[in-house]
């Protein structure tokens, strides 16, 4: 199985690039991550005005964000390449691919970013909104396995799914729970970061952090957010309990004891515990070590 890089994104912020208003707003804000969006935030109307704001938002970089990711329209439409050229020339950290569906879809970014003459190369997130995504998922995520492909993270798309599929949105997304599933295992093939979906009622702050607990019981990283609001919810549902730490801690000293030395498994408070689980452990604990810096 392949150990991504940890990244934290945990908690990520989109911020219409036509919002005059929340992007003043960004300079107070700690979250992982912003997404400054040319896609669906911003009306038709505005596109070119929101595109050409890139730079001076890029150059401004919000100091307490550890990764800017710029979301550009498909390249199938009419904005998309001209949105991937700006984007580039501006050096986010990365770039958000709407409405992927297919490999091709990734590899052409990456193409043209190679063919770029970039600064920096940024990494590709993929989003997973669409019913052809969905079935492709597999195939999107086995391009995390090349290091070329620069894909990084998956994001679902939720609302667009809801919107496609006509699938009821319930409070416990039964319905989107097999699409979600698939995303997460998909991501953990291919050695990539996924992130939950938004929720839209920003001012229920009780709903968002059950859909946090009951993203990172399935196996989300983080989770894309509307409202600054948000952020204080998203960042304690995925940052690792005080219990857990103290457990992962536990699990490598009992590996490094004298008498475990070379063992596989070992037992440790009445339950079996493998080198697996001190890797994971070990991971938890470099998690934390991040979130404190
Ligand atoms: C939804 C909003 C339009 C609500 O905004 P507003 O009415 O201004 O809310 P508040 O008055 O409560 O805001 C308080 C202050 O916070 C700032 N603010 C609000 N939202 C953001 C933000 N996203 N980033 C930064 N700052 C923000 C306000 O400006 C207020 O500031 P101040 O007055 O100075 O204190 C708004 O929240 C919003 O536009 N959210 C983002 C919408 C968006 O980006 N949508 C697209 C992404 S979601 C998506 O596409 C889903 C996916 O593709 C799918 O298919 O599922
Ligand atoms: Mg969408």
């Amino acid at each position: 199985m392949i150990q991504p890089p940890i990244h934290l994104r945990r908690s990520v912020l989109y911020v219409p690039a036509s919002n005059d208003k929340a992007l003043a707003k960004l300079a107070s804000l700690s979250c992982d991550a912003v997404v400054i969006d040319l896609e669906d935030a911003v009306a038709p109307s505005e596109k070119a005005a929101a595109r050409a704001k890139l730079a001076g938002i890029l150059g401004n970089r919000p100091a307490s964000v550890r990764e800017v990711v710029v979301r550009i329209n498909a390249l199938s439409s009419e904005w998309g390449a001209d949105d991937l050229a700006a984007a580039i020339t501006c050096a986010p950290d990365g770039i958000l691919l709407p409405k992927v569906e297919t490999p091709r879809d990734v590899l052409e970014a990456a193409d043209m970013l190679e063919d770029s003459d970039a600064p920096q190369e940024p990494l590709l997130w993929a989003m997973i909104e669409t019913p052809r995504a969905v079935l492709n998922i597999g195939a999107i995520a086995e391009l995390g396995r090349d290091a070329a492909s620069r894909l990084s993270c998956l994001v679902a798309g939720t609302n667009d799914l809801i919107a496609m599929t006509g699938v009821l949105a319930t409070p416990d997304r039964r319905y989107l729970m097999p699409w979600l599933m698939q995303m997460v295992l998909a991501a953990r093939a291919g050695g990539l970061d996924i992130l939950d979906g938004v929720s839209n009622d920003f001012r229920d702050l009780d709903a968002l952090a059950a859909d946090c607990g009951q993203a990172l019981a399935m196996g989300f990283d983080g989770k894309t957010l509307i409202h600054p609001a948000q952020i204080a919810p998203a960042e304690a549902a995925f940052s690792p309990s005080p219990e857990a730490l103290a457990d992962a801690e536990r699990i490598v000293a009992a590996f490094a004891l004298p008498e475990n030395a070379g063992k596989g498994a070992i037992g440790l408070d009445g339950r079996m515990v493998e080198l697996l689980h001190r890797a994971q452990a070990e991971r938890l604990l470099a998690k934390a070590a991040m979130i404190a810096k």
